[in-house]
């Protein structure tokens, strides 16, 4: 049995706090064997955000290409924008054992469940729908009519909890953080058993 990285989908309403959390964990574990992918997508780039390192960003023209080429493992339409990940992104550092975390709403979430099963994915939840608006507002780099918008999915991405194997609401943001990190060792050391179960036979292990 070869050791291949876990993938994790991490899906949430916008500004629930996936991709801080993500970057917490990230810090956290130094990425030790950790990576989160680049996707693709068709919006406009937020201040300070870098091509390549957030986002790629590309025109339609490319992303339809993309589709055409069968380049992505998956893509979705979101909020009047595509977004997408490439196979390139994930396959190489899966095959070295590195766990990918993929930041991703619930249309890619279902193709990658469907691809991969072994998949694992991670649903998070604000404390409040007040709480998410104001997330939003604060983090200050959407227009009132961008915010509006997420605001109005907000209630129909969260209704796909229960399709996802864990479960965080992210209230106080360090808490969270131990809970997001304490699934990602579960995992390992699952995988880990597994993999050593996998070379004892049953006999031996109880012998
Ligand atoms: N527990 C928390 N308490 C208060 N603020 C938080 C918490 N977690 C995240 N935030 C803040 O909420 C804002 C949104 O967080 P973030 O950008 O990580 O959300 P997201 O789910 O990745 O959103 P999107 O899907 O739009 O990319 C940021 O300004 C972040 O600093
Ligand atoms: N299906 C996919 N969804 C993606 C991907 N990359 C990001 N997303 C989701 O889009 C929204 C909005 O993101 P934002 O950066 O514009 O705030 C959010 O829910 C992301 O999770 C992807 O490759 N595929």
């Amino acid at each position: 049995m070869s050791v291949t990285g876990t993938l994790y989908i991490v899906s949430a309403p916008s500004g629930a706090g996936k991709s801080s959390l993500i970057k917490a964990l990230l810090e956290q574990t130094q990425g030790n064997a950790l990576q989160v992918s680049v996707s693709h997508t068709t919006r406009d780039p937020r201040p300070g955000e870098v091509n390549g390192q957030h986002y790629h960003f590309v025109g339609k023209a490319e992303f339809q290409q993309m589709i055409a080429q069968d380049d992505f493992f998956e893509w979705a339409e979101v909020f009047g924008n595509f977004y997408g990940t490439s196979k390139k992104a994930i396959e190489a550092s899966l095959a070295q054992g590195i766990d990918v975390f993929l930041d991703i709403d619930w249309q890619g979430a279902r193709q990658v469940k469907q691809l991969m099963p072994a998949s694992k994915g991670i649903f998070i939840l604000p404390p409040s729908r007040e709480a998410l608006e104001q997330r939003l507002q604060n983090r200050g780099q959407d227009s009132d009519d961008v915010i509006a918008k997420r605001m109005a999915e907000a209630q129909s991405e969260m209704s796909h909890y229960n399709e996802y194997d864990f479960l965080i609401i992210n209230d106080d943001f360090e808490q969270a953080v131990a809970e997001f990190g304490a699934i990602i060792q579960g995992q390992r050391l699952n995988t880990e058993r597994q993999s050593a179960l996998h070379h004892v036979s049953l006999a031996q292990l109880l012998a």
